[in-house]
């Protein structure tokens, strides 16, 4: 037996675990290629992951546009990506275009801006969103609207409008960063859940939709992240929430996720999940034991409401 383990078996594995590393550097070197020199568009580029994910392709040679509703902190981000050095590859001159993604009317006239920049675009990141803390009885309906027209109807105005220029050329790349609770919704985020999973939604259809003409479409779908989510995260009444929650503190870094959503981009994943195991495997139990998620959730919620009464 040791014979045959010497002999067949190890030089086997040795092989494969070869095949599968050139495998690996292959994507890896094909990932840099498609993005050194793509035209990328970021929303919500002022702030946490959008931010991070605006240095992380810039480093990677990407053309970028750059969008938020602040116009002085996009020039602002502008002026540190130039000021930079610490990328061997060569580096391109961002533009910005400032729009408000609940202003539908505003988001035709942002895409022809945006068309101009380079001619067109290969690859437009949907990042930008906003987050929501109440119960589904104290919060007036004005809130749902705002958060599904900044995380869903904005989003998808965005992309309707720039899709005709990638179908034109046949080439394009829709991302969409979601969230876990764009697969599973949790108690006291019903409007934020909702907007997410309508999200995901849309853009698997698009995905299918997209096929014939060569539009790749990735959803990202993270957990927890460092950044000022909840601290702009809207209340039932439109008030800014303006805590720092400790899941949100002790979150992921937004470098890292950057990276893993230039990662994911570079080797264009369908859909991707960049979270810890619980969440994932809360996922897995949604799908396969919905009751005993149901029950987690009710419990949770419980906990919740008993926490902020005493
Ligand atoms: N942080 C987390 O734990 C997680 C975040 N995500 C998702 O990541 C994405 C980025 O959020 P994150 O970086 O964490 O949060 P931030 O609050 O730091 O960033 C949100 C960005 O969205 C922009 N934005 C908000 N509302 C609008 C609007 N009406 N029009 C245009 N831009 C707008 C903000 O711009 P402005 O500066 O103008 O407010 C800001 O640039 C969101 O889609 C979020 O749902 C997903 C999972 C976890
Ligand atoms: C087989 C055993 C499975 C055990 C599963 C237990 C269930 C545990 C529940 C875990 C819930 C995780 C929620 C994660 C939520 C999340 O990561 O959200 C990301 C965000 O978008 C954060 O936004 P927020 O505004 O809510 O901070």
């Amino acid at each position: 037996m040791d014979f045959i383990t010497s002999t067949a078996i190890l030089p086997l594995l040795f092989g494969c675990l070869g095949v599968f590393g050139l495998f690996q550097l292959l994507q890896w070197v094909r990932g840099k290629a498609y993005l050194r020199n793509a035209v990328v568009v970021i929303t919500g580029a002022t702030s946490g992951l959008g931010k991070e994910c605006a240095k992380v392709f810039y480093a990677a040679g990407a053309k970028l546009v750059l969008c938020g509703r602040n116009g002085g902190a996009l020039e602002e981000l502008i002026r540190e990506l130039t000021a930079s050095h610490a990328t061997k590859v060569q580096t391109h001159k961002p533009y910005l275009v400032t729009f408000d993604l609940t202003d539908t009317g505003a988001i035709v006239a942002a895409a022809a801006e945006i068309l101009q920049c380079f001619g067109y675009v290969d690859i437009l990141v949907n990042n930008a969103g906003i987050s929501y803390r109440g119960t589904i009885m104290d919060t007036i309906v004005d809130v749902d609207k705002r958060v599904m027209e900044t995380n869903y109807f904005g989003p998808v105005a965005l992309t309707k409008a720039l899709l005709p220029s990638m179908i034109k050329r046949r080439q394009g790349h829709i991302v969409a960063i979601s969230s876990i609770q764009g697969k599973i919704s949790i108690p006291f985020r019903s409007a934020y859940a909702a907007s997410k999973h309508a999200t995901q939604a849309f853009f698997d259809c698009l995905r299918a939709e997209m096929e014939q003409y060569e539009i790749e479409v990735t959803v990202i779908s993270p957990g927890y992240i460092h950044t000022n989510l909840s601290v702009n995260a809207i209340t039932a009444d439109g008030s800014r929430y303006g805590v720092m929650d400790t899941t949100t503190a002790q979150g992921r870094s937004p470098v890292e996720v950057a990276h893993d959503v230039l990662a994911a981009v570079g080797k264009k994943k369908k859909d991707v999940i960049l979270a810890d195991l619980l969440p994932s495997l809360a996922i897995y139990l949604r799908t396969l034991a919905p009751g005993l998620f149901f029950s987690l959730m009710a419990s949770r919620a419980r906990k919740e409401r008993k926490s902020k009464n005493s």
